[in-house]
């Protein structure tokens, strides 16, 4: 009998481009959600989109509450449950990058509510993806949680964000690259599922991304373009895989321990970005495509070395010998790299 299942959930509504911010009561009517919004953000998105999305409810005889969150922790996450609560919310959006959207989606998971997304920064694939990640102990790596209904990304406010995030959002799509060759290999060794449609959408985002490199600049709002499309194609390939692995293999698993090692360190894109030039060469050889995955960070202007990181050589050495435990999850790292081969690794892709 074939028995085979599976549940796609994906957002119904995403609406990019120029001024879309005014389009939210649009775009969240055609979901026919009821109630109240509830409307959380974090500080620096609330000014500058969080309490115009407020002001538009409001204008249209909606009821908002809303909520700012400070920090990225399971506090935060019960603040919002607490409140939601409180008010008899009906439906939440998070306003923000990756903290307030992941506070929103855990929040929306637990109250059973609808969530959308409104990311004001194109920091990494998080944003329109149904999964969540706040640091818990010694978990970093992403949950299954809430998926978005609608993704409302305003390329205007993107493209004021500072560029770092952008360039961060650019070498967490670069990184598919490595996370599926994982996740293939994953497939080969370890008979873990793989689907040809999610990987080969990642893969395929990816080098999208890479053949714009040249239309990637700071200052042109082609960019936030062009960098969340791909974000979006990225968390349809993840929706579609129900899991992270087409976007996150050990060169997400590097950059989680980075998070455990240095609790403030770099952006989750820069890291993973440095990861991959590393796995890439761990995959292919000293020949192999590394220079490629370095060159296309370097074009973008993402970081490319640990000193770029702001992580110290033997940082990176720690993490790299250590990342395998960070999750059951099978990639080119194995059971663990010795500190030879990994000091091999880092200096012969130059990343120490
Ligand atoms: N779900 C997933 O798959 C993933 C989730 N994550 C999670 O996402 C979080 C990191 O996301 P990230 O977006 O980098 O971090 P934040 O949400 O913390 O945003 C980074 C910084 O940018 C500021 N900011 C956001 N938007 C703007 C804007 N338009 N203009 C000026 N400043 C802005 C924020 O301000 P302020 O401090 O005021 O908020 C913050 O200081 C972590 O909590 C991490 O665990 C990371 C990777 C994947
Ligand atoms: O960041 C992600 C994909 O880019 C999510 O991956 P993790 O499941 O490793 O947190
Ligand atoms: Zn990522």
């Amino acid at each position: 009998m074939f028995e085979k299942r599976t549940w796609i959930r994906l957002p119904r509504n995403v609406v990019v481009g120029h001024g879309v911010l005014g389009q939210t009561i649009e775009a969240v009517s055609e979901l026919h959600l009821t109630g109240r919004p509830l409307v959380v953000s974090s500080p620096t998105p609330h000014d500058v989109a969080g309490k115009r999305v407020v002001a538009q409810f409001e204008d249209e005889g909606y009821d908002p509450s809303e909520i700012v969150i400070e920090e990225a922790s399971f506090d935060a996450v019960q603040q919002v449950i607490d409140h939601a609560s409180d008010i008899d919310a009906g439906f939440l959006l998070g306003v923000g990058g990756g903290k307030a959207i992941d506070i929103t989606k855990m929040a929306a998971d637990d109250l059973g509510l609808g969530f959308v997304s409104v990311p004001t920064a194109a920091s990494h694939d998080g944003i329109v993806s149904g999964r969540g990640s706040v640091p818990e102990g010694d978990t970093r790596h992403s949950v299954a949680a809430e998926p978005p209904l609608a993704v409302i990304a305003d390329t205007e406010v993107l493209a004021e964000a500072p560029w770092r995030l952008t360039t961060a959002g650019c070498a967490d799509i670069i990184s598919n690259y490595t996370a599926v060759r994982d996740w293939q290999l994953a497939h080969r060794l370890k008979n873990v599922h793989y689907s040809e449609y999610a990987g080969a959408l990642s893969q395929m985002t990816a080098e999208m991304l890479v053949e714009s490199a040249d239309s990637i600049k700071q200052g042109l709002e082609e960019s936030s373009w062009i960098v969340v499309k791909a974000l979006v194609s990225s968390g349809v390939a993840m929706s579609i895989a129900d899991s992270s692995r087409p976007a996150s293999g050990a060169e997400h698993l590097f950059s989680h321990q980075l998070d455990r090692l240095v609790p403030d360190g770099a952006l989750h894109g820069h890291q993973v970005g440095v990861g991959s030039i590393m796995t890439e060469y761990l995959h292919s050889g000293q020949k192999g495509k590394w220079r490629d995955a370095r060159d296309a960070l370097a074009a973008i202007g993402a970081p490319t070395t640990a000193d770029e990181l702001g992580i110290d050589d033997e940082t990176v050495i720690e993490a790299l010998t250590t990342a395998h435990q960070i999750r059951d999850r099978y990639t080119v790292l194995g059971d663990g790299m010795s500190e030879e081969a990994a000091i091999e690794a880092a200096t012969v892709t130059g990343v120490i």
